[in-house]
């Protein structure tokens, strides 16, 4: 159960009503309030501002037990949430004062025309010389926003600002949301192109599968910085991380566990294939229609793939038949669509990674009686599997040395990095992967990328402190 506080502003007939009624009314409907401002005192009425802290699920109530009370007009009623997305949550601010003619005539015309021309003639300059080499748009098209679906652009938007601020405030990298009004392939491939010049690196969210397939690996083909799809490859690393922990909590090995993956889309196939390269063994995919097996045709390209590799099982059948005897279950479909009843029928010392967002597959409620360790993609439960753990310092290291590319060795690093945030006396079944807000999340991250990529010949600069 999830908690909001919300601001209530009310006007109070006092010929009908006295506060206590209001207070009650709150009370016994399960409110508890945490703070009144008096907004317009006043001897017949007055405007008060009641702030609350209710379960969401019986906001509503709250509103309505107090629209039914004689003498109360509900003004406006306000969370928290959204008052916090007023007017965007981002906004850019210049490096350096322009207080005269001077420095008017330094920062723009005249003198910006000579450092034009010396990046017109040395491209690389772009580097030293403007935000390239802090910059990372995020891009989406709105087709697959969290587990809301095609919600389109506009509404993606708050989503895309919210990667914009974690990039900044957890990594100081500069990322601006670019949220395009095109389903199109082919577009957006050119769109993203065209914009690429003043960017260091391409954060793709939030695009359905399969056209997220294509559209990555031609942007990284056609264009030398990094292009990185944060559902797949993000969530991949964050996943490997949290499962190398929850395994040594449970004393089970990668290459023994049978996995089941719900939700083959963008994030569930990138997390197969890094389950595959980090050694597991017993692989059941699982989509709307039920398991992908071996052996099986499929006209999705990454389905096809996945049917061709020897550790994925040929049993087919569907969520509730392939779970039984599942020492690991991993969700990235859509919420509710995980029984307690299924989850009973797993192996011992099970675990479930339920990352549908923001309502996964089973409510923590119901699996934690049921499970040996359990994570959500959500930040008010522990064990929080989410892919921002990922991007802020992938994309660090990246723009540090100024990579081509984030290839498999660097994502396997970042992996090993997170995981090792936790210690092996921290380490338990509510503590298998680190707050995004322990530092040394990003700076491990950071360091682990910089390494790999100056391994695999990825990096264009060795950064001073390396
Ligand atoms: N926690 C995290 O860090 C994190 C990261 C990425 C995605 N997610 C979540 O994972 C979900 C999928 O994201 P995506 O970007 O891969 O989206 P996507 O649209 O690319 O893929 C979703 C897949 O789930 C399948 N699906 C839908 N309902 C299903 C069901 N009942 N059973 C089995 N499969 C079903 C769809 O057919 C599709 O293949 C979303 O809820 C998203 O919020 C979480
Ligand atoms: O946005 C998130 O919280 C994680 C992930 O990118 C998602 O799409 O759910
Ligand atoms: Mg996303």
């Amino acid at each position: 159960m999830a908690f909001n506080s919300i601001i209530l502003r009310l006007e109070l007939d006092h010929r009908h009503v006295h506060f206590g009624n209001v207070a009650s009314a709150i009370s016994n409907v399960g409110g508890d309030i945490t703070s009144i401002d008096v907004i317009r005192p006043g001897q017949d009425t007055s405007v008060r501002d009641i702030t609350i802290q209710v379960s969401d699920q019986v906001e509503a109530q709250v509103v309505e037990s107090l629209r039914q009370l004689p003498g109360v007009q509900v003004v406006n009623v306000s969370d928290r949430t959204f008052l916090a997305h007023l007017g965007g949550k981002i906004s850019i601010y210049p490096k350096l004062p322009v207080k005269n003619r001077d420095d008017l005539s330094r920062v723009y015309t005249p003198g910006v025309a000579r450092v034009c021309t010396a990046i017109h003639e040395s491209p690389e300059k772009a580097y030293s010389l403007t935000v390239k080499r802090n910059t990372v748009a995020v891009v989406t098209d709105g087709t697959a926003v969290l587990g809301l679906g095609d919600i389109g652009p506009a509404a993606a938007a708050p989503v895309m600002e919210g990667k914009a601020m974690l990039f900044k405030q957890l990594a100081d990298v500069d990322a601006f949301p670019i949220c395009l009004d095109t389903k199109d392939t082919e577009e957006i491939i050119r769109i993203v192109k065209a914009i690429s010049p003043i960017f260091g690196g391409i954060n793709l969210e939030d695009i359905s599968s399969p056209r997220c397939f294509e559209i990555e690996q031609r942007l990284s083909a056609e264009l030398d910085i990094p292009i990185f799809h944060d559902d797949q490859h993000g969530t991949a690393v964050v996943v490997i991380a949290g499962l190398i922990n929850a395994l040594m909590v449970v004393g089970k090995q990668m290459d023994r566990i049978r996995v089941v993956v719900n939700g083959i889309g963008a994030a569930g196939v990138s997390i197969c294939k890094m389950l595959l390269a980090a050694g597991v063994t017993r692989l059941v995919p699982v989509d709307r229609e039920g398991a992908i097996i071996r052996g099986g045709k499929y006209s999705h390209p990454m389905w096809q793939w996945l049917a061709e590799q020897p550790q994925v099982e040929d049993k087919s059948g569907k969520l509730k038949d392939v779970i039984q005897d599942a020492d690991v279950f991993i969700g990235v479909s859509r919420g509710g669509v995980l029984s307690g009843e299924d989850v009973s029928r797993m192996a011992e010392n099970r675990i479930v990674f339920a990352m549908a967002n923001p309502d996964p597959e089973i409510r923590p409620e119901e699996a934690l009686p049921l499970v040996r360790v359990f994570a959500t993609g959500r930040s008010d439960y522990p064990n929080q599997i989410n892919n921002v753990l990922v991007f802020p310092g992938i994309f660090r290291g990246a723009l540090d040395c100024r990579a081509r590319a984030i290839n498999e060795s660097m994502k396997l690093a970042a992996a090993r990095a997170i995981a090792a945030v936790v210690s092996d006396s921290e380490r338990n079944e509510h503590y298998i992967i680190p707050s995004l807000f322990n530092e040394q999340v990003v700076s491990g991250v950071r360091k682990a990328v910089i390494e790999a990529a100056i391994a695999t010949g990825q990096s264009r600069r060795i950064p001073p402190d390396f």
